[in-house]
């Protein structure tokens, strides 16, 4: 369902404009921040309610399951056997109670019920009746007991899928399950990468202070800068002279761990939008090539693009599939990056909408889908060269046991350390070698990356 499909009428209201993409994001596949920019392109929200309506759509994502928690005590039918729409409404009208000081209960009542009147009028009186008895029952509300259930308490505190909450309790001890909790709820920062063919970090750090906008250099991607607050990107100093990229600095950490040289022939198998395709371009110097493969040609304008932006010409793009392996004729590479599809349980800090979505069975059907693909690309290594196999999943699934089972087929592989990691960022790596990140652990999204080399 697209935006334009769900009640068009009264879009200057933060609210409803807000209603209206959540509806959107239940019913598609888009991401959260794709139909936010879209709505503020139009340029109906102005000043203030830009910024509210951004932040209803993100808060109600990212606290869907404590405001579901809250709901199913106060409404006697199961949540799910709700008309959509009211489930939104009543998601929308608490969440303005339990986390916006700055809107007075009374006005975040009035203003939900008189949204309800228009887009589901029949439901109106219920909205009224359950925002109130939340208010009135607030202090006999209970979150479920932490000593009893653990895994229940922690879902309901920090908004997350138990079933995730229970996967996480497998690979970490439980008071680390609650800080990743915790981290993934929150608002990540914007994390930039200094296009360093133009400008070197700190040059442009002085350029983003110059125009009196706060930013810190990353902890551990040597191009990386993190800024704090909102912004229109194409607005920032230096965008369109092409002096950065938007990127977060885990992802940033996955060119360094491949470290192709100048020269080589690299395959980015799975390339777009092209940000790790643009920064191997730049640890490259933009001498050598880059094949940048992805499945359609229009994903793949997206990395051209960019490009061209950030003065990029070492990459050319091919529109395949990479599980087929007749599509590249015997070509092949010095360096290979498989930044595989997969579920994005790392990034669902950035993406909230991917935690109410996922389910365990898509998990398995990520992994089957990934040891296909890196079986098929590693046979265009050549010998002696090196591949980069990385997701932003959290999952074992998609990430070690894929690995593993890699390895048990092709004995002429085996998992290195690479350059950029034996130093102080070692400490980054598993002991099994693998780049493991976490949003708790270093300020990051989730991401997975080894490096195997081939045995010449
Ligand atoms: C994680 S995203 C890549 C992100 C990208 N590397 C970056 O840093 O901007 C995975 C990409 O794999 C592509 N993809 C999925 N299956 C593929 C296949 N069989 N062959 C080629 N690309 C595929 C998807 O279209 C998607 O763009």
């Amino acid at each position: 369902m697209s935006q334009k499909n769900v009640s068009p009428s009264h879009r200057a209201d933060p609210r409803h404009a807000a209603l209206n993409t959540l509806r959107a994001l239940a019913a598609g596949t888009e991401h959260a921040d794709t139909l936010i920019d879209r709505e503020l392109a139009r340029e109906e929200l102005a000043g203030p309610d830009r910024g509210l309506y951004r932040h209803l759509v993100f808060g109600v994502l990212r606290r869907q399951g404590t405001l579901d928690h809250y709901l199913a005590l106060l409404v006697t039918q199961p949540l799910q056997k709700l008309e959509e729409p009211l489930r939104h409404l009543l998601r929308l009208g608490l969440f303005q109670l339990l986390y916006l000081d700055r809107v007075p209960p009374h006005a975040a009542v009035h203003a939900t019920v008189e949204l309800a009147k228009r887009v589901l009028p029949r439901a109106s009186g219920l909205v009224n009746g359950v925002l109130r008895s939340f208010l009135r029952s607030r202090e006999q509300l209970c979150l479920p007991d932490r000593a009893c259930d653990p895994g229940g308490w922690l879902a309901a505190t920090h908004s997350v899928p138990r079933w995730l909450i229970e996967q996480w309790r497998g690979q970490m001890p439980e008071e680390e399950v609650e800080r990743l909790a915790a981290a993934t709820s929150a608002e990540p920062p914007l994390t930039l990468r200094a296009n360093t063919l133009r400008i070197g970090r700190d040059d442009l750090m002085a350029r983003f202070g110059d125009a009196g906008i706060s930013c810190e250099p990353c902890r551990y991607a040597p191009e990386g800068i993190r800024l704090e607050g909102h912004f229109f990107i194409p607005s920032l100093p230096g965008f369109a002279e092409g002096l950065f990229a938007v990127q977060d600095e885990a992802s940033q950490l996955v060119a360094h761990l491949l470290a192709p040289q100048p020269g080589q022939r690299v395959l980015d198998a799975c390339a777009a939008p092209g940000g790790k395709t643009l920064h191997l371009a730049q640890l490259m110097g933009d001498s050598g090539s880059i094949l940048a493969t992805d499945l359609t040609d229009r994903k793949l304008a997206r990395v051209l693009e960019s490009a061209q932006r950030l003065g990029i010409s070492c990459v050319r793009t091919l529109a395949a599939d990479v599980s087929r392996p007749e599509y590249l004729h015997g070509e092949l590479f010095d360096r290979i990056l498989l930044d595989a599809p997969c579920s994005g349980l790392g990034v669902i800090r950035r993406n909230p909408e991917a935690k109410w979505r996922l389910t365990p069975a898509d998990i398995e059907r990520c992994a089957r889908r990934q040891r296909l693909l890196l079986s098929r690309v590693a046979n265009l290594l050549a010998p002696g060269g090196s591949l980069v196999y990385a997701t932003c999943s959290t999952a074992p699934e998609e990430d070690e046991q894929v690995v593993a089972d890699f390895l048990s087929h092709h004995r002429q592989f085996v998992i290195e350390k690479g350059l950029f990691f034996s130093g102080a960022a070692s400490s980054l790596l598993t002991t099994d070698g693998a780049l493991r990140l976490w949003p708790h652990r270093h300020g990051t999204d989730g991401f997975f990356a080894v490096l195997l080399t081939r045995h010449p």
